[in-house]
């Protein structure tokens, strides 16, 4: 029997499940450290957890282990990498817990609206505070929901009630899509600006940690409200701090760093604070807890599942293709706009890739797009792109070109007044290192995407290099390579420098300002 461990509150129907089945020696003990029991049972073959950390050293002290479920939405809290490495999958049970969060999201802004926690401490202390606990109602507001997957729409759905105007931004979802939802599809910016009310819900990852930052808090309305059911990361604290007391804004939070007893650093400026209830509901319980046993018994007849967020690439595929791909379509996303609605993918797979042309899509989406993972299958990559309204064309190739095993990704998306922007990005693995070769018409980059860049391309004359150099040493940022090709009319010139340290695309922009430079790009590869 396969021994099935639930080191933490779930819903007893889990364990029945796989009891029931016959097929499993199921432990469940939420009152043991994660760390001991692993340490108790090495045995086991299958971890189904919550929001548990599951680093490293609990994979290692687990040799029989072969699937971690996650029973629920984020899967933050699992190194889903270093369980690939040791041939464990991840899944996670997308949805279950959804409703959960936004009758969360509901509850807090109907109650700090009303004052509830204030009105029921001070009335139960004999007070009668009718003129002090003056609320706002609701109805009629505008509410922007960040990230329109399973609980955003949720949160949408369960407010239509209340005659709201809805914002969204998601930078996967097309403006129909959205519409179907009754909802506006802005950019951020715009999104945090007109907003009453703001509503949290994407994952916390390398491209959302601190991504409410001092620019987009400082938009916020007067005496607006924001709203964090998803993760802490995602909040730059500082920054919401400092724009808090200044712009009178609520801030209405249910996650933190740590999912532990003890103080919490945002206590000063939260008004309402949960200990993380999001999902916390016997019916969200429930759900989460079926859908995982359902999953890990059907991943056991099948073999496979589509909710594995940690697959691998695929067999004969040297794996920094894979990387490739995702590096030049990493590249490509900043170069037209991270933040503008994409329109088009087009591929052209090369040599000894072509075989594998169809899967690329997988790491290109994930570069791409936060809602999907490397981990992906090509067929759920396929579905999204219609779903997003994405046009995807993997290009014929022709071999006697001689480009050798190279991908190129041309991406184009949507600018502020309709128009697209466009950029074709190639690439290739030599000496054991991933090249970028050509960006548009710069050729023979041989620019390796490793740490941190910046890109600058301007019309070519004399002495821009120097103001760049000069202007990033004001940030204190010092450069580590420089490349400064022509374009084939030698009238562009591209700027490619790496950098000690990240470069906030607040001080790219700036620096483009200054130089001219209508495309310019700071990342971190
Ligand atoms: N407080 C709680 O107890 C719970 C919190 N959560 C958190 O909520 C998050 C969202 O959950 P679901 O809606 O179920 O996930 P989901 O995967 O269905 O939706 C996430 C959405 O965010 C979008 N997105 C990703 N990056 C974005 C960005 N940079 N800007 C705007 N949108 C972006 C994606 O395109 C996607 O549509 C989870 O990742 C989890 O961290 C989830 C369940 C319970
Ligand atoms: O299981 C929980 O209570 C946390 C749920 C959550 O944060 C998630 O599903 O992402």
């Amino acid at each position: 029997m396969k021994k099935v461990l639930i080191p933490t509150k779930l819903n007893a129907v889990a364990r029945e499940l796989l009891k029931d089945s016959g097929g499993y020696n199921v432990v469940h003990d939420d009152s043991t450290e994660l760390k001991e029991l692993a340490a108790q049972h090495p045995d086991t073959y299958a971890l189904i957890v919550r929001s548990d950390k599951v680093t490293p050293e609990i994979i290692d002290a687990l040799p029989e282990l072969k699937v971690i479920v996650r029973a629920g939405a984020g899967y933050n809290t699992i190194d889903i990498r270093y369980a690939r490495q040791r041939g464990v999958d991840v899944m996670n049970t997308p949805g279950a817990n959804a409703n959960a969060v936004a009758e969360e999201v509901v509850t807090l802004m109907l109650a700090d609206a009303r004052h509830v926690v204030q009105a029921d401490v001070s009335t139960r202390e004999g007070k009668w505070e009718k003129k002090t606990l003056m609320g706002r109602e609701l109805t009629g507001k505008t509410v922007g929901i960040v990230g329109f997957g399973a609980i955003g729409r949720l949160v949408a759905r369960r407010l239509a009630g209340f005659d709201i105007k809805l914002l969204t931004y998601d930078p996967v979802l097309s403006e129909d899509r959205a519409e179907e939802f009754g909802a506006e599809l802005v950019d951020l910016p715009t999104l945090f600006e007109r907003c009453d009310y703001i509503s949290l819900h994407i994952p916390e990852n390398d491209d959302t940690r601190g991504m409410i930052n001092k620019d987009l808090a400082g938009r916020m309305k007067e005496g607006a409200t924001l709203v964090n059911c998803a993760r802490a990361g995602i909040i730059n604290e500082d920054d919401l701090r400092a724009v808090k007391a200044e712009k009178n804004i609520r801030f209405l939070n249910d996650v933190y760093p740590k999912d532990a007893a003890g103080e919490k650093s945002v206590a000063d400026i939260a008004d309402l604070m949960m200990p993380h209830l999001g999902a916390s509901t016997v019916e969200a319980n429930y759900n989460a807890a079926k859908r995982a046993a359902d999953q890990l018994m059907e991943y056991d007849e099948k073999g496979m599942s589509t909710y594995i967020v940690n697959r691998d690439v695929p067999e004969g595929l040297d794996e920094m293709y894979a990387d490739l791909a995702y590096d030049l379509a990493h590249l490509a996303r900043q170069w037209v706009g991270a933040r503008n609605k994409l329109k088009m993918i087009e591929t052209s797979v090369y040599g000894s890739l072509k075989p594998f042309s169809d899967w690329m899509i997988v790491p290109i989406l994930a570069a791409v797009s936060e809602e999907f993972d490397r981990s992906m299958e090509a067929a759920a990559a396929r579905e999204y792109l219609k779903d997003m309204g994405i046009d995807y064309n993997d290009r014929e190739t022709d071999d006697t070109k001689n480009y050798g095993n190279t991908i190129t990704i041309d991406l184009a998306a949507n600018v502020d007044h309709g128009s697209l922007r466009r950029v074709s990005i190639r690439g290739t693995v030599a000496e054991g290192r991933l090249m970028i070769s050509r960006i548009d018409d710069f050729d023979k980059l041989y620019f390796e995407p490793e740490g941190h860049a910046v890109f600058f391309r301007y019309e070519d004359r004399p002495g821009v290099l120097g103001q760049i150099g000069v202007a990033l040493a004001d940030h204190g940022i010092n450069i580590d390579d420089v490349r400064n090709p022509h374009d084939e009319s030698g009238k562009y010139s591209l700027a490619i420098m790496k950098t000690s340290s990240p470069v906030d695309q607040e001080i790219v922009d700036r620096i483009a300002g200054e130089i001219d430079a209508p495309y310019a790009v700071g990342i971190t590869f």
